[in-house]
């Protein structure tokens, strides 16, 4: 497949040298010092899928131009999701193909899925409280982490007590704490705590490498082309 790399930094890095190992081609490369290429200079012709993981402030127009392009696109920027709806909107009218995950890592991806089942069960049994820790390295740009976001969003779904987040101590009890730490190169680290009176329970997920998001990245740009709309880690691992 001929993948175009939008972002050349940690993640983009990562994923070209598994692309290459999974026998890919690199179409191109379009990032902010590390080319002079546009998504502008490639079509359906010289791309079959883009993946994108630039910055929070950067994802929609990339997306929105990969779209226009009529390039599917796998997008792993965090932090931009108050734009989701427009990148919804656009992709169905413009019939084009986009896939989202805030984390591409297949183990983080059953533990979401682990979240939701605990949260039910916890909020079932009652007399827990429950929060979200998240670290990771000091050259994160966005916080709480898109992986935290989605983690609380699940526990808020099954878990009736809690109604909203905050990134911080919670001030009432209706509130779920998100805490954020960013310390030295950690590679994200997910941490779900229940507590009651009389005991703790946890469900954590530590990346080790980027290798996890970045193979996940390139399981999604393998499966996206051909289908039209918007998808996301519950469909590709059938979660
Ligand atoms: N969904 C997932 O599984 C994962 C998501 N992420 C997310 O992916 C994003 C990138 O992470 P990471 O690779 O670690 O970050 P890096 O900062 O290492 O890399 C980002 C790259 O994108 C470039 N860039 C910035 N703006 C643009 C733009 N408008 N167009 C093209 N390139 C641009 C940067 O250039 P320059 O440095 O010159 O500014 C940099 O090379 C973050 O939002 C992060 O949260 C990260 C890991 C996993
Ligand atoms: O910026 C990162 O590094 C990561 N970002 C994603 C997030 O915000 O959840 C995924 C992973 O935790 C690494």
């Amino acid at each position: 497949m001929k993948i175009l790399l939008i972002g050349y930094g940690k993640m983009g890095q990562t994923i070209a040298a598994l692309a290459a190992e999974r026998g890919h081609e690199i179409a191109g490369i379009v990032d902010l010092h590390a080319s002079q290429l546009n998504i502008s200079d490639f079509t359906p012709a010289t791309a079959d899928v883009a993946i994108e993981f630039t910055h929070p402030d950067s994802a929609l127009a990339n997306i929105t131009a990969c779209l226009r392009q009529g390039i599917p696109v796998v997008c792993g920027s965090t932090g931009w999701l108050h734009h989701f709806e427009e990148a919804k909107d656009l992709t169905k009218e413009l019939n084009g193909s986009l896939f989202y995950a805030s984390n591409y890592s297949v183990g983080v991806n059953l533990f979401f899925h682990f979240n939701e089942y605990m949260a039910a069960k916890m909020h079932q049994f009652g007399g827990y409280d429950v929060s979200v820790r998240e670290i990771h390295h000091t050259q994160k740009i966005d916080q709480p982490s898109g992986t935290a976001l989605t983690t609380a969003e699940g526990i808020i779904r099954h878990f009736p007590s809690k109604t909203s987040w905050r990134n911080e101590p919670a001030v009432a009890d209706s509130e779920l704490a998100i805490l954020s730490e960013r310390t030295g190169d950690a590679v994200g680290t997910h941490i779900v705590t229940y507590t009651s009176a009389v005991d703790l329970l946890e469900l954590k997920h530590e990346a080790h490498s980027r290798e996890g998001f970045a193979l996940g990245a390139l399981l999604a740009a393998e499966w996206l082309p051909g289908r039209k709309g918007v998808f996301g880690m519950k469909e590709l691992l059938d979660l």
